[in-house]
């Protein structure tokens, strides 16, 4: 295919055009091409870096679209991969963090409506009620990876119930929410606004005051007429002046409703780990009820009533949500270690890589196929035959200094990405000082996010426990299922009250608060990279005795912790950039993920 290399760009031609293209007008061609580049489809193509010093006119071969397998010898092809130039890179969009509003529907209005017939002047009532409002659903899927979407939106809101119609015919249901987000987020509830429990509440308060007005004036024979008339509820007939109703009686406005879907939802405060797929969503906000249409208020003395309630309003939700990325291992190292360039060797990333700190400034992750693993079948500690991996996935996370926890360099919050992963790998880089120490202080780093985490969480338990009233009573042999039949007895011997309490007990005790092991407890290996530079072969015999002596107990663990995981403790050594040494990398990781 011909080809003008013009200033920075490549122009390669459909063959068609290509016929017309000759030496003569070669130069015209070019010119025409630089501006009408659009309307001949020209395919463009960035010139390499590297090649500013290229000649004129060469030949390129675009990159070739390999599925890329670990176990392929990388040594051999696809080494521009590996060591691309800096602008050779894709990126996405990503946000790990936003606060979400999320609103449930309103109930539609209830109708007021009298049947109207050849010789039937004065029909009865017949509004429909109003629909219900549309609820929130929540849902973590595969395939998302970012909040950005949600964050970029901040509010979400359910569809409003229909207004119910005349020949009694009802509201259409509000058009329900459903929220998807990748899997791994943490949703925290920071403020809630029911106005249906906050109606319950001051009715409660309401009553409780009107009762104690009772005894006081008995003789007086007042009422609590406060729930009679209340403008802002009724709906009325249109065209009626409101003086028309002056006079009217009214009857006791209906008390406030739930949906019944209201029992699905999960326990407030809201403290979820979406940390799986989910085959169905999950409730977090049902739709607020519909009103009443005007045959609900007929009555002897009022036949044919002129009112009908209003929906109820919806409630409000304010979230937080927090991304913890799901993979399975996770790459830790100090800026510039390579940890990019390894991602790239062992999946198809295209994630940026540059020779200065903090070339990657969002966490990249990447998928490793593990193409040999396929049917192979293989037994899990029982002996009992389980599903081979076939594949995992890496998260490369920018790079971490010393002092990262001083919110120095990017700080620690990017740890978080890796805290769930099942497999640490410290990258250090054999060419840039003593790789025992890199691994010291990288691991003192994520101790210190641990600490940070397990501040972070005790607190929200003691407020938790606050905010309850003192102590969270232990009851580890309470059971979770429902009695029995053959226990009916002495669940009938339960009081209303007390069966309220063992429901809301049970509600709260659905969602265990959110912990997570330690970071230490987990698999790690070390990856040793740059193994191509001279005289860097001592720096990982020093790597590798010192882990050595770490497993055989006879040095500290470099996290400092004694229950610290040391069971097989490794170092790879690799040259990212050449695709060398990788190849083993996958193997080992598969071996420390089953266990
Ligand atoms: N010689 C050699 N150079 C390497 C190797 N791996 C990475 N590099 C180079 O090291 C530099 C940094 O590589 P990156 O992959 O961007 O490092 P990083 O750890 O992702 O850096 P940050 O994203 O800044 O944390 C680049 O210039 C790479 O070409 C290797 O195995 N050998
Ligand atoms: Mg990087």
């Amino acid at each position: 295919m011909p080809l003008i290399y013009s200033n920075n760009l490549t122009l390669f031609l459909y063959p068609s055009i290509a016929r017309s293209v000759s030496a003569s007008n070669l130069t015209c061609w070019h010119s025409v091409l630089s501006y009408r580049r659009e309307s001949l489809h020209v395919y463009t193509q960035k010139r390499k870096y590297a090649e500013t010093s290229a000649a004129t006119v060469t030949t390129y071969s675009a990159p070739s679209v390999t599925s890329v397998s670990p176990i392929n010898d990388l040594s051999t092809n696809n080494l521009s991969h590996l060591d691309p130039s800096p602008d050779s890179y894709s990126i996405t969009p990503f946000t790990d963090a936003c606060t979400l509003t999320l609103s449930a529907g309103s109930g539609g209005h209830g109708c007021v409506s009298f049947l109207r017939e050849k010789f039937i002047p004065d029909g009865p009532a017949n509004g429909g009620d109003g629909g219900t409002g549309g609820s929130v659903y929540i849902q973590a899927v595969r395939g998302e990876t970012s909040l950005h979407k949600l964050a970029r939106r901040g509010i979400l809101k359910a569809g409003r119930g229909k207004n119910g119609q005349g020949k009694g015919m009802g509201g259409e249901r509000g058009e329900d929410l459903l929220v998807t987000v990748p899997v791994g987020t943490v949703l925290r509830e920071i403020w809630r606004h029911d106005p249906v429990e906050e109606e319950e509440l001051q009715e409660k308060l309401r009553r409780g005051i009107g009762e104690d007005a009772k005894a006081e004036s008995a003789d007086e024979g007042s009422t609590d007429q406060s729930r009679r008339w209340r403008r802002e509820r009724w709906l009325l007939y249109p065209g009626t002046l409101p003086s028309q109703f002056l006079n009217t009686p009214f009857p006791a406005l209906p008390r406030p409703r739930r949906s019944n879907l209201t029992v699905s939802q999960p326990p407030a405060p809201l403290n979820l780990d979406l940390d799986k797929p989910m085959d169905a969503p999950m409730l977090l906000a049902a739709g607020a009820m519909g009103g009443l249409g005007n045959p609900h208020f007929v009555t002897k003395s009022i036949p044919r009533p002129k009112f009908a309630t209003k929906g109820e309003p919806g409630m409000a939700l304010s979230l937080h949500l927090e991304l913890k990325l799901l993979a399975d291992v996770g790459l830790v190292g100090l800026p510039n270690a390579g940890k990019s360039t390894l991602l790239r060797s062992l999946s198809n990333s295209k994630a940026r890589i540059g020779n200065w700190a903090f070339t990657t400034l969002q966490p990249n992750i990447g998928t490793v196929v593990l193409d040999d693993y396929r049917g192979r079948p293989r037994l899990d500690t029982l002996g009992r035959r389980k599903e081979p991996i076939t594949n995992f996935t890496i998260a490369d996370i920018p790079g971490l200094i010393e002092d990262a926890h001083l919110d120095r360099g990017l700080g620690l919050g990017f740890l978080r990405h890796i805290e769930r992963a099942a497999v640490l790998a410290f990258v250090v880089d054999l060419h840039a000082g003593d790789a025992v120490t890199a691994l010291k202080g990288l691991w003192r780093e994520v101790g210190e996010y641990e600490a940070l985490r397990d501040r972070e969480l005790n607190a929200r338990t003691e407020d938790r426990v606050e905010a309850e009233g003192g102590l969270v009573e232990f009851k580890p042999f309470e059971s979770r299922i429902s009695p029995q039949p053959g226990h009916a007895d002495a669940a009938t011997n339960e009081t209303e009250a007390s069966k309220d309490t063992v429901l809301s007990a049970e509600l709260g005790r659905s969602l265990p608060p959110l912990t997570l092991p330690p970071i230490s407890s987990k698999p790690w290996f070390v990856i040793a990279t740059k193994a191509d530079l001279p005289e860097t072969k001592e720096n990982f015999a020093a790597l590798q005795n010192h882990l050595m002596s770490v497993q055989a107990g006879k040095d500290e663990h470099p996290s400092g912790k004694k229950n610290a995981w040391r069971k097989r403790l490794e170092a790879v050594p690799v040259s990212a950039i050449k695709g060398k040494g990788v190849q083993g990398i996958p193997e080992l990781v598969v071996g420390l993920l089953d266990g």
